[in-house]
């Protein structure tokens, strides 16, 4: 099909000064749906990202929306695309999901995942899971093969064995950088919340594919230091994730607990089927969450059309999408570069 697009306007604005969010916007008027989709959206965690980190984090996000982007420009649904762009991020031990994910208060790593289908309400996931290298993986599993929407712990692992799905050593999961912190964390003084919002690297993806249907997928390895059987917000439906195809679809990041109270995924999109824009709804839902709750985080949003919005309320979020044969990526507030897709890096 030819393009359409007679009018294209790239806004971005940092409303720092206002609200102190960062705000993406890409708004385009005249422009087919054909040209809008697919597209894929994927975050590497709200937080701050030591110096040291910061390219890699930046490299994994854009490798993993590279990923994910090629499975929509095949055959594949807005599930095989957000599930690749997890499941890469996981392999990815810059952040905090799969390998390299923070440690538990005894120093093992228990992880939460979800996965929604947009088109049926379906999702799966999975919690307070261990020894599993792809928890997103094991989530769309629980989706596809059981009744129930979230299996936790010990019968996460029994169903994973059921189903052939590879256990690997709790050990291999962990990495010098998170036990370092774990240990820092142990300290009478220490603050494991504060440190988080330092660095937290939970991973999500959104998507709407060329059939205009929209999925999110959302893993992480949860809060530094938490309890052991600690569920967040990332395996609740509603709270670590949410898709719709009359709406849009939710990818979270932040402090869990935070998130839960104000069920931040379902909460965007309710704002959206008031009529706001998928920015505009982030934003509400955010500032909400901030003045209720006192909780930080960020999300990246999908509306059908394939309008999509990045925000977070932390310093810094490592963030990427495709659309149209553009690489869009991002980590402070108001950055926003841009580059053909098949460009190196
Ligand atoms: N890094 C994060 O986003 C943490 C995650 N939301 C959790 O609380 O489990």
């Amino acid at each position: 099909m030819s393009p359409c697009v007679t009018q294209t306007s790239l806004n971005l604005f940092s409303t720092r000064s206002l609200n102190r969010f960062t705000c993406l916007t890409i708004s385009l008027s005249r422009v087919s749906l054909a040209d809008m989709l697919p597209v894929l959206v994927v975050h590497g965690g709200a937080g701050f990202i030591p110096k040291e980190r910061v390219q890699l984090s930046c490299a994994g996000v854009q490798a993993a929306v590279r990923g994910g982007y090629s499975k929509l420009q095949g055959q594949g649904s807005a599930m095989d695309a957000v599930v690749e762009a997890v499941t890469l991020l996981e392999n990815d031990h810059h952040y905090n999901a799969g390998l390299g994910s923070v440690l538990n208060a005894k120093g093992e790593v228990e992880m939460d995942a979800i996965v929604m289908d947009g088109r049926y309400l379906a999702s799966g996931a999975v919690s307070a899971v261990r020894k599993v290298a792809n928890p997103v993986q094991l989530a769309r599993l629980v989706m596809d093969k059981t009744s129930h929407l979230c299996l936790t712990g010990e019968g996460a692992s029994q169903f994973a064995r059921s189903m052939g799905f590879p256990e690997v050593p709790g050990e291999s999961l962990i990495t010098e950088y998170a036990r370092m912190r774990w240990k820092k964390n142990l300290a009478a003084d220490a603050n494991p919340v504060e440190c988080q919002m330092g660095k937290m690297g939970t991973v999500g993806a959104v998507a709407v594919d060329a059939e205009g249907n929209i999925a999110c997928a959302t893993s992480t390895g949860g809060m530094l230091n938490k309890m052991e059987g600690r569920v967040g917000d990332t395996a609740c439906i509603g709270c670590g994730g949410y898709a719709d195809n009359r709406v849009g679809a939710v990818s979270p990041t932040g402090e869990g607990e935070a998130i839960m109270k104000v069920t931040l995924a379902r909460l965007i999109l309710f704002h959206m089927e008031q009529g706001r824009s998928a920015e505009a709804a982030a934003d509400e839902a955010l500032a909400y969450m901030k003045e209720r709750v006192g909780g930080l985080g960020g999300v990246v949003v999908v509306d059908p059309q394939g309008e999509w919005s990045v925000r977070f309320s932390s310093l810094q979020m490592a963030w990427a999408a495709a659309q149209q044969q553009t690489l869009h990526y991002g980590l402070y507030t108001g950055e926003h570069f841009t580059q053909n897709i098949d460009d190196p890096y």
